[in-house]
């Protein structure tokens, strides 16, 4: 039996991550991966073709509001073309995720499920020879979570592993969530041309942000697309060719047509098949990995990371995970992974940046909470390119340390990335105000915003009179 320092399962964002990290410090690494190639969700169903989907509809959109400045754009859209393009981006990718690249970094790759045979042996699908590895990593990711809705086997659905085949742009869409997965798609094919309908359980969207980012981004949305909140989705139907979705909102019975519905409704993790039992790994009610701050799950050499463990779902969150592991596995260290200060966007159009406690969280946390707000219509740059949607929120305590950063805007979250560093940095929020933003960029709104800090710490309190005193006495 083939032994090994480290045996990964799954090659997706977590476990490429421990793989190249654990390899290059010179251990003996087997990575196993169930698909035929390497990358997992993030590359082939996630992140990678969503982005790409993503810019080609805002292209579509941008190119058909510009008959203001005289230039038309017509024609039907070619979803063919467009999802070709999709598959282009995860090509050009793959080459980077690619089994040889992993293979010339000395790192046995095994195609095929794996499953534990005891806590240190794991078997192979089509391989005869189990592996033997003195630590291991489940790295085995999530898919679409599918609510028991009664009808959905007969009138099919769509999940994020399915739309990007599609060939003919539906003429109506469903999508029944309304978190990060939904809209982002659905904005997506409501730009593409498709009439489109989120359903969300939930009393408001994204459910996850701060409750004035929340009803931004819900009144934005609404422009292109029908939401419906407190939806209780009921059953599905099909009557000739046409597909039904039936709600309810507060008792009252709807109805709407279909000619695809999409599910986001969370994710499940990828857990089903791994015989944890066999190795004594225990998992909560459920299905996601039980571990500790170390990564370590209750059987002291088995880690796991990403979105098998139930912490954010994100693939930065699986990469810092995967890096904390590698100490920890390779060394045998302790390393604790922190989530307080992980941030996120959601790329619908404008975009949402989201980094530590929202105003709801602070509050409920912190004695004395302050709140920064500038509206991006007062920042000449938003104002130039006619992009003045959207605010920026600091939320501190009473001593001016940053608790919660959180945008919505053209580009946030790229700009909105000096917010990270100074929380990193453990900066206060005055400090933000003391460095030079380049005339006229879109980072301003944190300028902005900071140098309310300091207006409102001199022109309130005992400091305007001081400085009178002084500046009468200097004269
Ligand atoms: C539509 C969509 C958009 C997203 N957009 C973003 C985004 O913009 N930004 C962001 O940060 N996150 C985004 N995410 C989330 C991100 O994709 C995941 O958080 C990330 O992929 C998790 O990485 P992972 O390593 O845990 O799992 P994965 O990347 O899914 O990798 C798990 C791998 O394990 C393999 N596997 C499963 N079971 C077995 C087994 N028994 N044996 C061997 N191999 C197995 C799988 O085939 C897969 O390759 C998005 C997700 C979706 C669905
Ligand atoms: N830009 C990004 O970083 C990005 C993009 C997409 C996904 N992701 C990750 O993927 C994860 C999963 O995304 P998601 O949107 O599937 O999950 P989610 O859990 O964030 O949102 C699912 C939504 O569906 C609703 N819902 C659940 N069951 C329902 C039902 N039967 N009827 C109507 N509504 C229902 C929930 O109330 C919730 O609002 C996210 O949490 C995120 O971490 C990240």
């Amino acid at each position: 039996m083939k032994q090994y320092d480290l045996i990964i399962i799954g090659g997706g964002a977590g476990g490429l991550t421990v793989a190249s990290g654990a390899a290059s410090l010179g251990a003996e690494v087997a990575l196993i991966e169930k698909r035929e190639d390497l990358g997992g969700d993030c590359l082939h169903f996630g992140c990678v073709p969503s982005k790409s989907l993503i810019e080609a509809a805002n292209e579509i959109h941008h190119a058909r509001s510009v008959s203001k400045y005289g230039v038309h754009a017509s024609g039907e859209v070619d979803l063919k073309a467009i999802n070709q393009r999709v598959k282009e981006s995860i090509s050009h990718i793959q080459e980077h995720d690619s089994i040889e690249r992993f293979e010339e970094l000395g790192i046995d790759v095994y195609i095929g499920g794996a499953s534990f045979r005891d806590d240190h042996e794991v078997e192979i699908e089509n391989h005869e020879e189990p592996l033997f590895g003195k630590r291991i990593v489940i790295a085995t990711g999530s898919r679409p979570n599918v609510p028991p809705i009664e009808g959905l086997k007969e009138t099919g659905y769509l999940t994020n592993e399915t739309v990007f085949d599609l060939e003919q742009l539906p003429k109506k869409m469903v999508f029944i969530g309304g978190g990060p997965i939904g809209l982002e798609i659905a904005q997506a094919y409501a730009r593409l041309g498709s009439e489109v309908t989120v359903l969300e359980a939930g009393p408001g969207v994204l459910g996850k942000e701060d409750q004035d980012i929340q009803q931004k981004a819900q009144e934005i949305l609404e422009r292109e697309l029908t939401i419906i909140t407190d939806a209780n989705v009921e059953k599905t139907s099909r009557s000739g060719e046409q597909n039904y979705v039936h709600y309810s909102v507060n008792n009252e019975e709807h109805k709407i047509e279909a000619n695809q519905i999409f599910l986001a409704t969370g994710r499940k993790p990828n857990t089903d098949s791994l015989q944890l039992d066999q190795a004594g790994v225990e998992m909560n009610e459920r299905g996601f990995v039980i571990v500790d701050e170390t990564l370590r799950t209750n059987v002291g050499h088995i880690f796991a990371i990403g979105d098998v463990n139930g912490t954010p779902p994100f693939t930065h969150v699986a990469g810092y995970e995967g890096k904390t592991v590698v100490q920890n596995a390779v060394f045998g260290l302790s390393r604790k992974a922190s989530y307080d200060l992980i941030p996120w966007n959601t790329y619908i159009t404008p975009e949402v940046f989201h980094l530590g406690l929202t105003q709801k969280e602070a509050q409920e946390k912190h004695d004395g909470v302050l709140l920064y707000h500038t509206d991006l219509a007062d920042v000449d740059r938003f104002v130039a390119d006619h992009k003045t949607e959207g605010f920026i929120k600091i939320i501190t305590d009473t001593k001016g340390h940053i608790l919660g950063a959180h945008a919505i805007g053209k580009g946030a979250g790229d700009w909105m990335q000096v917010a990270i560093l100074a929380v990193e940095k453990g900066m206060k929020i005055g400090e933000l105000s003391s460095m030079i933003y380049p005339y006229p960029n879109h980072t301003a709104a944190i300028e902005r915003a900071s140098n309310e800090y300091w207006r409102s710490k001199l022109f309130s309190g005992v400091v305007p009179s001081i400085t009178e005193k002084y500046i009468k006495w200097f004269r």
